[in-house]
């Protein structure tokens, strides 16, 4: 058995994360520990947020990202929120620059506990999504599921945020849409040859929405963070919401809102909240874990 590391399970708006402490190690989570975690029941989880010992001067960490089905993840907005929060509790520190694969992230807890992270520019281009076929815009693409002459869901928007997204706009409440249906469809269709998470978003006003995500190598998740954020960015860039736009995340279990703004340097920052619910230990590499006595959060930090 390798050595254990301490781990937290916290939410960000109900997306299940497990915060792990990897720091002085140079291994990575394995995704068969991915997989045994997210087997049972009491860590079950979206997504894995692995600290690291910063690899490049002037961040603070190295953040890997791992799905619940073993595979990586480039980005993860709420769990970048919970990560941010787990290290401010530990140094009392409020602002955090971390390293990923998709780039560098820029994030602040503010006074109110709720947390910005600058989740960097969306990326447009069809084939830096990507898609697998050429379009010149992908702020509708050509893509449908139902009827041919009615189709259920059509034209969504597609984009990058690290990570693949399509969004598709709908007219009534994302929660009457059979999305466990059609999200796995949607997420492995031949357009997408990384895959792509799925949301489903409704205009509320001309600066909020109402989203639905089926992220990919999660299923449907209680909320996506970089999912609001392509949510927000299409709505603008397709004119139908200016570029400050307040997300109702309709399957979360609170209806407090994402908030995202499409900055004019063209980054995007999305601020919410991150809930820690209890820590413990884990082996990395084989996903073993045990809950830390019951503790108050004070004690815990
Ligand atoms: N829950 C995450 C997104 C996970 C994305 C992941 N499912 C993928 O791109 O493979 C979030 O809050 O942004």
């Amino acid at each position: 058995m390798s050595q254990q590391v301490e781990f937290a399970k916290m939410n960000g708006l109900g997306n299940k994360i497990l915060v792990v402490d990897m720091r002085g190690r140079k291994d990575m989570v394995t995704p068969q520990a991915a997989i045994a975690l997210n087997g049972d029941p009491e860590t079950q989880f979206d997504q894995i947020m692995a600290i690291h010992d910063p690899k490049l001067d002037g961040t603070d960490a190295f953040i890997d990202i791992l799905n619940c089905d073993g595979t990586k993840a480039q980005a993860c907005g709420n769990g970048t929120r919970c990560v941010v929060q787990a290290l401010a509790s530990e140094t009392g520190r409020k602002v955090f620059t971390f390293q990923t694969v998709a780039g560098i992230l820029n994030a602040r807890e503010h006074e109110d506990g709720t947390i910005s992270v600058d989740m960097g520019k969306p990326v447009f281009a069809w084939d830096k999504i990507p898609l697998s076929e050429e379009f010149f815009d992908t702020s509708r693409i050509e893509l449908q599921i139902g009827p041919i002459d009615a189709p259920i869901l059509h034209s969504p928007s597609a984009m990058s945020m690290g990570n693949p997204h399509a969004v598709f706009w709908i007219d009534r409440d994302p929660m009457d849409f059979d999305l466990e249906r059609f999200g796995p469809m949607l997420e492995n269709h031949p357009m997408f040859p990384e895959k792509a998470n799925i949301t489903l978003a409704q205009v509320t006003s001309k600066s909020s929405l109402r989203t639905r995500t089926w992220e990919r190598g999660a299923g449907l998740t209680l909320a996506c963070g970089s999912a609001a954020c392509a949510a927000g960015v299409s709505a603008a860039r397709t004119g139908r919401t200016g570029r400050h736009v307040t997300i109702d995340v309709a399957s979360a279990p609170t209806r407090q809102p994402l908030v995202i703004e499409w900055r004019e340097d063209d980054h995007v920052v999305m601020t919410g909240p991150a809930e820690w619910e209890w820590s413990g230990k884990i082996d990395p590499v084989t996903g073993t874990f045990e809950r830390d006595a019951e503790q108050s959060e004070a004690q815990v930090r």
